[in-house]
């Protein structure tokens, strides 16, 4: 016996994307791995030893494929109700921004969050959050926001952690207080924000955030306050991201950017300067085209800019009950190369090693010795169908941390 290893995989075609283009391929690939992390990722003929001889636990992939486990870098997954009458309100051309202005939208949820106990929120979430893993996922961020005061926002993030734990699920939470400006302070946009900041100190005391994040929009907060939101996340040594130019181009991206942020999120109109800016901070550039297709938009983001930049570009569902009610991350990918004409190479990339860097993760997105044995085995013939299939059971087997979560 060489070592001993908690499971290895043989007979694998890898798609290890740790490589600057392509899919990283290891054809009669193996994988290994011990208390979580891969201790091997090669040829099948490179092990040191016999699988049996290695590991009490060996898994025979029969020649399938084998990708990282993907990062599910942008959720609002912790909500009460649903939104279906704004859908068809929608339908009968009333638009996003009308609706958010007279008390709908992020409101609207927010009424039935705030309405709804911790268990209860926790039992309405938790299958969005299986539907996410069934597919693929094995890491998903999820962000606060539908409570807008210190009680319910908290909720929200103890039910985050709470899905975490009881799925074997990695979840990073983020603090959305900025996400809408509730109605008890209406007209004072500027001592909510004072308000929002002492509750990021305190919620981030409880060991509840991960990262801060805003809303900046005509129908959400301006530059200057948001810029107040994140010195608070600076002076706490946390990491900011930011919903960018979604709707118009604010310079969002551009004041994210200069925080040194992890990730500009929608960003459909983000201008030359504000790629130009990301480039230079390292920030991602998170494509969400689940809200682009459910709000019927039509401005694409500056995606020949981002290439020729080369700002990491991620992909990620957006789950959320008013702009995008999606439940797949592969479906997002295949609506990342259906409406933004991104290859299927650069949406796997985007959910996988652009993904975990969006939520500041160097520990996963990739199959490499070292990190995270976070992996999915497919049933399919080539890692383009991942982004071909519209639904469909593709995930044969999903593992976080070497263990199978189904
Ligand atoms: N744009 C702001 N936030 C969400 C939508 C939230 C909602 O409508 O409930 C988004 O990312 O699209
Ligand atoms: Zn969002």
């Amino acid at each position: 016996m060489t070592e001993a290893w908690d499971g290895v995989l043989v007979g694998a075609q890898l798609a290890t994307l740790d490589c600057e283009a392509g899919y990283g391929v290891i054809e009669d690939g193996a994988i290994g791995w011990r208390d979580g992390r891969f201790t091997f990722v090669g040829p099948r003929a490179a092990l040191p030893d016999a699988p049996e001889r290695i590991a009490d636990s060996v898994i025979d992939a029969g020649g399938g494929w084998v990708t990282p486990g993907l990062v599910d870098c942008h959720t609002h997954l912790v909500f009460a109700g649903h939104r279906a009458a704004e859908f068809e309100q929608r339908l009968e051309g009333a638009s996003y921004e009308q609706i958010a202005r007279s008390g709908g939208g992020i409101l609207s949820t927010v009424r039935a969050t705030r309405a709804a106990d911790e268990d209860t929120l926790f039992a309405q979430s938790l299958p969005r959050a299986r539907a996410l893993l069934a597919d693929g996922v094995t890491t998903l961020e999820i962000k606060s926001g539908y409570g807008l005061d210190l009680d319910d926002e908290r909720r929200m993030l103890r039910v985050a952690r709470r899905i975490g734990q009881s799925l074997g699920v990695g979840v990073r939470t983020t603090f959305l207080g900025a996400h809408a400006l509730p109605p008890e302070y209406a007209n004072r946009a500027d001592d909510y924000l004072a308000r929002v900041c002492d509750w990021l100190v305190e919620l981030h005391g409880e060991g509840l955030v991960d990262a801060v994040d805003a809303f900046a929009e005509r129908i959400g907060f301006g530059l200057a306050q948001t810029r107040r939101v994140f010195e608070a996340a600076r002076a706490l040594g946390l990491p900011v991201k930011l919903h960018a130019d979604q709707l118009s181009d604010g310079g969002g991206a551009a004041l994210v950017a200069e925080f040194g942020g992890l990730s500009a999120d929608h960003v459909e109109h983000t201008s030359a300067d504000g790629v130009r800016a990301m480039a230079r901070a390292g920030t991602v550039a998170v494509l969400l085209p689940g809200a682009f297709h459910v709000l019927r938009e039509t401005q694409l983001p500056p995606l020949h800019a981002f290439r020729a930049h080369q700002v990491p570009m991620a992909v990620a569902t957006d789950c959320n009950p008013g702009t995008s009610p999606l439940l797949s991350l592969r479906h997002a990918m295949q609506l990342a190369c259906t409406h933004f004409r991104l290859t299927p190479e650069e949406a796997l990339r985007g959910t996988t090693v652009h993904a975990a860097r969006a939520l500041g993760l160097g520990d996963r997105g990739a199959l490499r010795a070292g990190l995270r044995a976070d992996f999915v085995q497919w049933n399919i013939d080539h890692p383009a169908e991942l982004c071909y299939w519209l639904g469909g059971p593709l995930a044969r087997a999903v593992h976080a941390g070497g263990h199978r979560l189904c």
